[in-house]
């Protein structure tokens, strides 16, 4: 029977990567994606914006909106500090499945917690069901129409405090406009915009971050 892609790029971490070593899962993704199949990881080049802002905040809670198959929740909890949490949103169930066990592979178990559902109904539940007052980095990369209703339910949720970062992939493409708009018309954000590539291509697309400034 056809194997989906996810499949088989969990096949290619498990061939390509060593058990417990978080980078050489992401450099194994990143080599199947150039070499075999296109798929919509953050990837290397955006990928080396997202670990130098990581770097920078050095976060001690992260959540991610849009798990896919972890490559980005793997290359993010990576950099982390020892106590840091990771939460990451994905509500499709095979997904799901596939990137708890890349997560496994990389030996991350301890610092991520994989939430299967919504984010719309989950992030209204993150104070009552983990125990997190407000999260210092939020990586946006789930579907592009859902960035902004997000980005307001957890301000309306006071999931940000003064100085929480939020970074967004893919804000030219395929692009979040409404987005892009809101966030860098609102005096409560300071935005800068990180110009790179698409994934494994050589297409325009680039990050945003913006710092919430209460
Ligand atoms: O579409 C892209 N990403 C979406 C990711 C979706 C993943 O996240 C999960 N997800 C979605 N919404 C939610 C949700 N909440 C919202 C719904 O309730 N709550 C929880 N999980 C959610 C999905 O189940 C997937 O696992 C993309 C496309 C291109 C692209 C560029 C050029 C091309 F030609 C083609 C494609 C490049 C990229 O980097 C991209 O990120
Ligand atoms: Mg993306």
């Amino acid at each position: 029977t056809q194997t989906t892609r996810p499949q088989r790029m969990l096949a290619a971490v498990q061939k390509s990567a060593t058990r417990g070593d978080p980078r050489s899962v992401v450099k194994a993704i990143d080599q199947f994606c150039r070499q075999k199949e296109w798929a919509m990881n953050v990837g290397d080049e955006k990928g080396c914006i997202l670990d130098s802002v990581v770097t920078e905040v050095n976060p001690a809670t992260v959540l991610e909106l849009g798990t896919y198959c972890a490559y980005s929740t793997v290359r993010i909890a990576s950099l982390l500090p020892p106590d840091a949490k990771l939460i990451t949103l994905e509500f499709n169930p095979h997904n799901a499945a596939i990137a708890r066990q890349v997560i496994a592979w990389a030996g991350l178990g301890d610092k991520i917690q994989l939430v299967e559902g919504p984010s719309g109904d989950w992030i209204p539940k993150m104070k009552e069901k983990f125990g997190i007052e407000t999260f210092d980095l939020v990586f946006l990369d789930h579907w592009k129409d859902r960035y902004l209703p997000d980005t307001k339910l957890m301000e309306e949720c006071g999931l940000l405090r003064k100085g929480s970062v939020l970074l967004a992939d893919n804000v030219i493409c395929p692009g979040t406009p409404d987005y892009l708009e809101y966030i860098r018309n609102s005096p409560r954000y300071k935005s800068q915009y990180f110009r790179s590539h698409l994934e494994y291509t050589k297409v325009e697309d680039g990050l945003e971050k913006s710092v919430f400034l209460g």
